[in-house]
Parts: structure tokens; sequence; C-alpha cells
């Protein structure tokens, strides 16, 4: 089967890997030319684990192709995935003009029955937009080409794409034709093949599941850094907490891990676009948008932390270890570390920093700032009054706490994501701030 995706970013490159992986044959497209020469030439735009390896192996397979031109591929695929961008825009809502320059596209161009599946994360309703705009243009044509929209949202986590997509708790598909159904539950068995959990429903009701999920996943988040702060103020360890509350089968134990906030693409722009839809329908989600509230202020809990381990800052060196959002990504969008970095810049504090992979995407993205990159976790800490830790990558989980308790100027170590051994780096003669514990 031949499908195309629109759309070469963290979603479409990886759902079209993994397509080709289960021996589609595969079209990715994408108005970024230079995305598509590099994809061509074997440059993969982002780092995401195992992705490299993965496209290099079905591009030498013939199955994945890559191009700018989706009206190329049009008629020879039976299949349209849409996984272009939907940024936020000014008032929060999400912005649909991508997702409607590709039904443009093909209302323009297809001769045959083909699906059309919205893959990004769009509000609900968008579907009929969809729609409409492809019949105008059918119309403008002159011609009756039969052709369904469906929905499928994505779940997968950045750096755990791959796995995420291969393996996936459930697909969800939102239909309304028998035809679209058959074709989406064919293409979807090879990853289910021992236990198909596929949920097909009506769009409306996928395109909500969507947002839910990623509101509801915010929403534990929240809830544990309000319970962390409070912890702080009372004494509590909320790591106990934590531990105390997940085991009970009701509550579950993933997603409760306090830290300095969530950021990433997705949690801070789906939570505000959901919040946005419930006002256009005159109806205020309150707990939704307390959830972005408390995000915002606690991306702040780094920088209130150095503060009150510091003083004032001005003047005070500070070392950031982990500059993206997440480890195992080089993605930095709403990541806490831009807040706290630029919280202390504007409070006269210098800032060395250190991240495994995210240090050129941070040389681009705040390029304006005087921020001092080092090779090394040890390197960015030389001489500096205070760690912040922000990402939890791997490498910067086990520090050798002496050596830097030697090559540090002050002993203040604040942990954003409650991943050190408290008495230990209290042992090693620092003062500790985690968040709640
Ligand atoms: N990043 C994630 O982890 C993730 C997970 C699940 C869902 N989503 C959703 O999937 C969608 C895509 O997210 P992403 O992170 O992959 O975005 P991205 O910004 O990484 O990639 C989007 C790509 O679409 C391209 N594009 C825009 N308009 C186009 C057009 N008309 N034709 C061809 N290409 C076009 C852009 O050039 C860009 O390369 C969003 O709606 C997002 O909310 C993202
Ligand atoms: O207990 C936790 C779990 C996560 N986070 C933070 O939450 C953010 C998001 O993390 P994660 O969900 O792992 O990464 P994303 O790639 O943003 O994935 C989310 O957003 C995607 C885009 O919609 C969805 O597809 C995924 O299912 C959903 O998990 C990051 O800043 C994490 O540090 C916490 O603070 N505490």
């Amino acid at each position: 089967m031949k499908i195309a995706i629109v759309g070469t970013g963290y979603v479409g490159l990886v759902s079209g890997a993994c397509f080709a992986e289960m021996g589609l044959d595969i079209t990715c497209v994408d108005i970024d030319a230079e995305k598509i020469e590099g994809l061509n030439a074997g440059v993969i735009p982002i780092y995401e684990p195992g992705l490299e390896e993965l496209v290099r192996r079905n591009v030498e397979a013939g199955r994945l192709h890559f191009t700018t031109d989706l009206t190329e591929c049009l008629p020879h695929v039976e299949v349209v995935f849409s996984a272009v961008g939907t940024p936020p825009d000014e008032d929060g809502s999400a912005d649909l003009k991508y997702v409607l320059d590709v039904a443009r596209t093909f209302g323009r161009h297809i001769r045959k029955y083909t699906v059309l599946v919205t893959k990004s994360t769009v509000p609900v309703g968008t579907a009929q937009k969809v729609r409409a705009v492809i019949e105008e243009e059918l119309e403008k044509r002159g011609c009756k080409v039969p052709f369904d929209v469906a929905s499928n949202p994505e779940f997968l986590k950045e750096g755990a794409a791959i796995k995420d997509f291969m393996s996936p708790d459930r697909v969800v598909v939102g239909v309304d034709s028998e035809r679209a159904r058959k074709l989406m539950a064919k293409l979807y068995r090879p990853f289910l093949i021992s236990n198909f959990r596929v949920l097909f429903m009506d769009i409306p009701s996928a395109e909500m599941t969507k947002y839910a999920a990623n509101a509801m996943l915010a929403t534990r988040i929240s809830f544990m850094n309000e319970i962390a702060n409070l912890c702080d103020r009372v004494d509590a360890d909320v790591e106990m907490v934590r531990k105390g509350i997940g085991s009970d089968a009701r509550i579950g134990n993933k997603f409760l891990y306090p830290g300095c906030g969530y950021g990433g693409s997705c949690f801070p722009k789906d939570v505000k676009a959901l919040a946005h839809t419930a006002r256009e329908h005159g109806y205020t989600m309150q707990v939704i948008e307390a959830v972005e509230r408390v995000n915002e202020q606690q991306k702040g809990i780094v920088f209130e932390k150095l503060q009150t381990a510091l003083g004032d800052l001005r003047g005070k060196v500070v070392a950031i270890w982990g500059l993206a959002f997440k480890p195992e990504t080089d993605d930095m969008r709403e990541a806490p570390a831009t807040v706290v970095i630029g919280r202390l810049l504007d409070a006269g504090a210098e800032v060395r920093a250190y991240d495994p992979v995210a240090m050129p995407e941070s040389r681009r993205r705040m390029a304006d700032l005087p921020i001092r990159y080092a090779q090394t976790m040890y390197e960015a800490a030389e001489g500096v009054d205070a760690v912040a830790l922000l990402t939890e990558w791997k490498e910067l989980r086990m520090p050798d706490w002496t050596q830097l308790r030697a090559t540090m100027r002050g002993d203040a170590v604040v942990d954003g994501r409650n991943i050190f051994d408290k008495p230990e780096v209290e042992a090693a003669g620092f003062r500790y701030f985690g968040i709640g514990k």
C-alpha cells in the first residue's frame, strides 16, 4: 500500500519511518525544501533515538521517499496523513492554517478515492472544516471525486517516539464511513497483531480524546507540583508522598513526578487550546485553566530556589545542567530552561550551560543571550556559585559531588527534577534544594 505523510517533523518523520518499516511504501512531504534536501542526503533534522538508523534502512530498501511536492505522489496513494504543525495562536487557540493548506492541495489534486487522515492535534470540529475546504476545491474543479476524512491523533512521546509508535497502548481512529474504517484497520493491523487495540469512534470524539489525554497528564503533573510546593512548606517529602499515592492502583505511578514544570510542544499548547475551545462554547474549564497557571508558576521555581540559596543574584554564576524540555531530545519548545535562564540574566547573574544534545538548538534559539556553553557538566560547574539541574538526562544523574565541591565556588545545588540523593549531596558539603523534598 502506498501512503503519503505531509509534514516531516517529529510526528510525520517517525510515522513515515515506522510505516515503511512495516513494509508500506511511504512518501514524506514537507514544504521546507532544506529539510527535504537534507533528508534525501541522509541528514535527520531532529534528535530522536533510533530514528537515523530506521530512516536509513528504509530509504535503502526503497520504501521511504522524500519530496516537497504532494501533488507528485497524490495520484498513487490511497491515504494521506496530515502531520503538519498546529502552533498556538495568540489567543491560545490552535492555528489550523497548515492543516487547511494540506486540505486545499488535496482537494485541488485528487483524482480517485483517497482518505485524508489528520494526525496533527486539532480541536474538535476541525474535520468538518477540512471536509468543507476539500468540497470547495472539488466544486471549483467541477468534479466529483469520492474521498473521506478521518482523525487519527498521535500519542507518541519525544525521546521514545519509535517505541511509542511501534507498540502503542492504543490507536484512536475517528471515521464516518465503513470504507475508511476498513482501510485504517488494515494499516494498523501489523502494529497490533497480537492484541488489536484500535479504538474506532466518531470523528469529534477522536479529536477530543487527544486533548483529554494530554490535559489529564498535564493535570497530574500540575497537581503533583502543588503537592510538592506544599511539602516544602510543611517539611514533608514529596518523593515519599508520590510513592505512597502511586501504589494505589486507581491512581497509578506514572506521570506523577514533580519538577520545574512541563514543557514541550504539546502539553502547554494543547492545554491552552482545550481551554479556548471550551470558552468558544460558552464554558470555562476551571481545572484545565488552573493546570496551565500552576505550570507557568512552576517554571519559575528553580529561579526562586536559586534566590533563596544565593540571595542577591547580581554577579553570581550559575551552571544550568540540561536545556531540553525532557531527556533524549534536542527539543527546547517551552522548555523550563528558557524561563530560568531568562530570569537569571535579568537578575544580573551569569549563566553557564551544558546539555548532552540540545546546545546547538539552544545557541540557535537564544542566540542573543550571553550564555557560556561548556563541553561537560563539570566544566559548566567550574567556579560557579550554584548548579541547577533542569533536565534529568542519564549522564547527569550521578555526579561526582566531591570533585564538584572542589571546583565550585559556592555550595548550592538546585535539583529541578528531584533526581539526586539529598543525603549524598549534603554529605559532600552542599546545600540541597529539591522540589518538595
Ligand atoms: N511532537 C510531538 O511529540 C507530537 C506528538 C503527538 C502529536 N503531535 C502533534 O502533531 C503535529 C505535528 O507536530 P510536530 O512536533 O511533528 O511538528 P513539527 O513542527 O516538528 O513539524 C511540522 C512540519 O510540517 C511542515 N509543514 C507545514 N505546513 C506544511 C504543508 N502545507 N505541507 C507540507 N509540510 C508542511 C513543517 O515544515 C514542519 O516540518 C502537531 O499538531 C502536534 O501537536 C506532536
Ligand atoms: O511525571 C512527569 C512527566 C512529565 N513531566 C514533564 O512533562 C513534559 C512532557 O513530557 P512527555 O509527556 O514525556 O513528553 P512529550 O513528548 O511532550 O509527550 C506528550 O505530548 C505528546 C504530544 O501531544 C503526546 O503525544 C504524548 O502522549 C504526551 O506524553 C516534560 O517537560 C516532562 O519533563 C513532568 O514534569 N512530570
